[in-house]
């Protein structure tokens, strides 16, 4: 077959309705049996590779389902299960408690019914999205053993026998160690990692060989790593790795060398070296790495052109994306390039058939998962045609008709796009104009700004607060839904929200918290609130996309520029505040933020976007300070997570980072108090920039990597006051107040004890109001026995 191909790097697994979130909570639920949910699960595959074939695909992948997260799955599949699960059986159960953690009472391997209580493993951002990954914990002698029935070849086969000759995904091992963090605490540590490569490898090759058996040809190898910083460790650990990789290759078997989310055109010395037979590049991210790719492509490799946006919305270009292809064929042959989507559309929601209410205008300029198959299928099909002017043996090509219409099409959707007056907001952009630095400076120093502040709130030593959602019950879920499908008028799910805050309000008083929150009850997430608030927005019915294990957002569309039409928060926080005497802390999402959790615009850069945010949420913060809401939280949990994955474009990104969080705070007067709030992050890295943020108080998580954070504090120093998370609200179990307590005590080794907070780790939103009420009165007592010990400035 000479002919360019059609490839897609992995596909949504939840399914088009999020069948599969809803089978597996079944399943945990005891409401769907294991043998469903093995079946229901493979039927939603079929579903998939079906729809992937019909639309033109020609690599379609197997391999990317799972059933929690595809890092857990290759550290299950090679045998990595840390102590603390080997004593539950191999299957579900197992593998469930090492993504979300065991409790209660289970048969264990000997068959005795026990009772266990095993924390998940941790969760970590993976790269730069909000997709979460389950970090693998490996010890220095490590030992791997391969899976008997790995799911990746029996996926294979399973499509096989359908007639649909798949592409498996692997995460390729370089990266599956980096990725991975030490078991002890001392072992941590990428180098020492990278030295497993030599226990790992082989049963790399193993599962190859199975693959190979099964019929398999092209293995797509996940390597994201290769456009990151690469130190010179590293640089010899993918030579070795892959030399060792491909010792005894079977004959029939093609590896892909899968890179995404960076450039790798300065990495080609090193990449051409690798003996492998293909290149997947970004070209989405970085479409002027074409040329140096090009330049260094080993002869007969194959090139997969990412063309088709795995992280975004909108339509492609197709005209500018078949200029870059024909760049690529013109140079190395119709019969070795392929056109592909920039990395797995995990990132992108199914599909927008389901968008019934979408304007159709901004739905115009729209693709989702299963229209980006037919783009880069399109893609396919004009290349061939303009290069072989024939039909060719690839799947389901459409005809040379079909290929124009669809160009023409799509030509006149971006021209819209480009054009509209719906994306032009001329204010906006002189009001952004008009910003200068006095817009970015507190009007006093912190050191003048907090006693005014603890003075107007009354905030005894040890302030307490939480961060502010309550849980998210079924009860308040199922309110909304029925006010969104017009079953509940405004006024009757407004008298809900109501009755849910006063609730809230009442048990944080009895609780005896210093600074309440109203619990974020009318919010369906902390970011689409808001961007079904602001003008240039667009938000979905169905655009979920997967963000850990089951749990799904729903990211709004920032599709022209932003501005407020009306306040967003102020009502509730006001109603909160004729509730109770002590202060309310009004609650909103950051600009970074907000940008970081939204699909946003392609057509400016993502500093505007973020600034036009700013400014819209600068004029809430002046709203709520009018309204005497004069304690504001402006939560940024993103800020680290859009970090640039290179450390030569971490200063930019900060810089304008920080500006906008400093665009957003900055207008109040120093008796208010800016809180922020970070979570789900390491932040050593950016200690300085969250200094620079200058927010009077930061709320931030700590408690699943204690030490890191606190290291931080000591190596940096942080000057103004801080909350580190005392318990960690993403399991179920309530600590006391003794446990807190020991934890406290260890953080005033790093922090000066006039300044610090006493606050959960995150929002409780997830949590149940048994655990939530159990553990705050535990941190309260914390606070009381702190206050009477520190109560002369005693400090031991
Ligand atoms: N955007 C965003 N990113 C984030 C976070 C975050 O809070 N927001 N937190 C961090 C961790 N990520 C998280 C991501 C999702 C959830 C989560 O709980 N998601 C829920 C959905 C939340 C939601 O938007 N709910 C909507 C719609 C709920 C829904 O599906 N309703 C059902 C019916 C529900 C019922 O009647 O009981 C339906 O319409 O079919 C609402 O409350 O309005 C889920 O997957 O289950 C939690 C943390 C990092 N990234
Ligand atoms: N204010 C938000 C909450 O409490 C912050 C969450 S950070 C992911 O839910
Ligand atoms: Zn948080």
């Amino acid at each position: 077959m000479v002919a360019v191909l059609s490839s897609v790097l992995g596909f949504p697994r939840v399914g088009a309705q999020r069948e599969l979130k809803k089978l597996i909570e079944g399943f945990w639920a005891g409401k769907v049996s294991e043998a469903d949910l093995s079946q229901q699960a493979q039927a939603l595959r079929v579903q998939h590779w079906k729809l992937q074939r019909d639309r033109g695909i020609d690599q379609i992948p197997s391999g990317d389902f799972s059933f929690y997260d595809l890092v857990l799955d290759t550290a299950y599949q090679f045998g990595a299960i840390p102590a603390r699960y080997q004593s539950i059986p191999t299957g579900f159960d197992q593998y469930f408690a090492m993504g979300r953690g065991l409790q209660g009472s289970i048969r264990n391997v000997e068959g005795e019914e026990v009772q266990i209580d095993v924390p998940a493993m941790e969760m970590k951002k993976w790269f730069d999205t909000n997709y979460h990954y389950i970090v693998p914990e490996l010890s220095t002698n490590q030992e791997f053993s391969l899976n008997s029935q790995p799911s990746i070849v029996a996926h294979f086969s399973e499509a096989k026998s359908l007639g649909i000759h798949t592409k498996p995904v692997l995460l390729g091992p370089v990266s599956f160690l980096l990725l991975s963090k030490g078991a002890d605490h001392e072992a941590a540590g990428d180098f020492e990692l990278l030295k497993l490569l030599p226990q790992l490898v082989p049963h790399y090759r193993t599962l190859l060989a199975k693959l190979a058996q099964a019929g398999a040809t092209w293995i797509q190898v996940d390597e994201p790593y290769l456009g990151l910083d690469l130190t010179p460790t590293v640089e010899q650990a993918y030579q070795e790795a892959y030399a060792s990789l491909t010792q005894d290759l079977p004959g029939a078997l093609r590896l892909l060398l899968t890179t995404y989310f960076e450039q790798v055109d300065d990495r080609m010395a090193l990449i051409a070296q690798l003996p492998v037979h293909g290149l997947h590049v970004d070209l989405i991210r970085h479409p002027e790495q074409l040329s140096g790719v090009l330049a260094k492509l080993p002869a007969n490799w194959v090139l997969s052109l990412g063309l088709v946006n795995g992280r975004n919305v909108w339509k492609t270009d197709l005209d500018a994306a078949l200029q870059l292809a024909t760049q690529a064929v013109d140079q190395v042959g119709i019969d070795r390039v392929w056109m592909a989507t920039s990395c797995s559309l995990l990132h992108c929601p199914f599909s927008l058939e389901f968008e019934t209410k979408l304007d159709p205008e901004i739905k115009d300029w729209l693709a989702f998962s299963s229209e980006k198959l037919t783009e880069v299928s399109i893609l396919r099909d004009a290349i061939n045609q303009r290069y072989e002017g024939t039909e060719t043996d690839t799947t389901n090509p459409a005809d040379k008709a079909k290929v124009d219409a669809v160009l023409s099409a799509n030509r006149a959707s971006c021209q819209a796009r480009r054009t509209s007056e719906r994306v032009v907001n001329p204010a906006v952009k002189e009001r952004l104009a008009k910003v200068d630095p006095s817009m970015l400076k507190r009007n006093a120093p912190f050191a003048e700004r907090y006693p005014v502040q603890t003075e107007k709130q009354h905030l005894p030593l040890f302030p307490t607060t939480t961060i502010g959602s309550f849980p998210q019950t079924k009860e308040v879920r199922s309110a909304r839904r029925k006010y969104k499908s017009g079953a509940w008028s405004e006024e009757q799910y407004n008298a809900f929200l109501r009755q849910e805050t006063e609730k809230c309000v009442r048990l944080q008083e009895s609780i005896g918290l210093d600074v309440l929150v109203h619990g974020e009850f009318e919010r369906n997430d902390m970011v689409e609130y808001f961007g079904e608030k602001l003008r240039g927005y667009a938000f979905t019915q169905n655009g979920w996309v997967a963000s850990y294990g089951t749990r799904c957002v729903k990211p709004p569309i920032v599709y022209g520029d932003v501005d407020r039409p009306q306040p967003m928060t102020v009502e509730w926080s006001v109603y909160a505040q004729t509730l109770t005497e002590k202060p309310i802390k009004g609650m909103l999402t950051g600009p970074v933020t907000c940008l970081q959790w939204s699909f946003v615009r392609d057509d400016q850069p993502r500093s505007v976007t973020a600034h036009q945010l700013a400014l819209a949420l600068r004029d809430e913060v002046s709203d709520l300070e009018k309204a005497n809401i004069t304690t504001i939280q402006i939560d940024e949990p993103a800020i680290r997570e859009g970090l640039p994955l290179r450390r030569a474009k971490w200063e930019a990104y900060l810089d304008w980072a920080v500006s906008a969080f400093l665009l957003t705070s900055s207008s109040v007067q120093k008796g208010t108090q800016i809180h922020t709030h970070m979570c789900y992050s390491d932040f050593n890295d950016i200690f300085p920039a969250i200094q620079r943020m200058d927010a009077d108080v930061i709320t931030i998580e700590n408690s699943r990597s204690d030490l890191k954070l606190l290291r931080a504090f000591e190596q940096h120093g942080y000057y103004n006051a801080s909350g580190p998370g005392l318990y960690d609200i993403h399991s179920p179990r309530v600590p006391t107040a003794e446990e807190m307590g020991e934890r406290l005590q260890a953080l005033l080794q790093y922090l000066p004890y006039q300044l610090v907070w006493l606050n959960p780790d995150c929002g409780l939103k997830t949590r149940n109001w048994t655990e939530v009420e159990s553990a705050l009165r535990n941190l309260t007592e914390t606070a009381r026995v702190f206050r009477q010990k520190y109560a002369n400035g005693n400090t031991n």
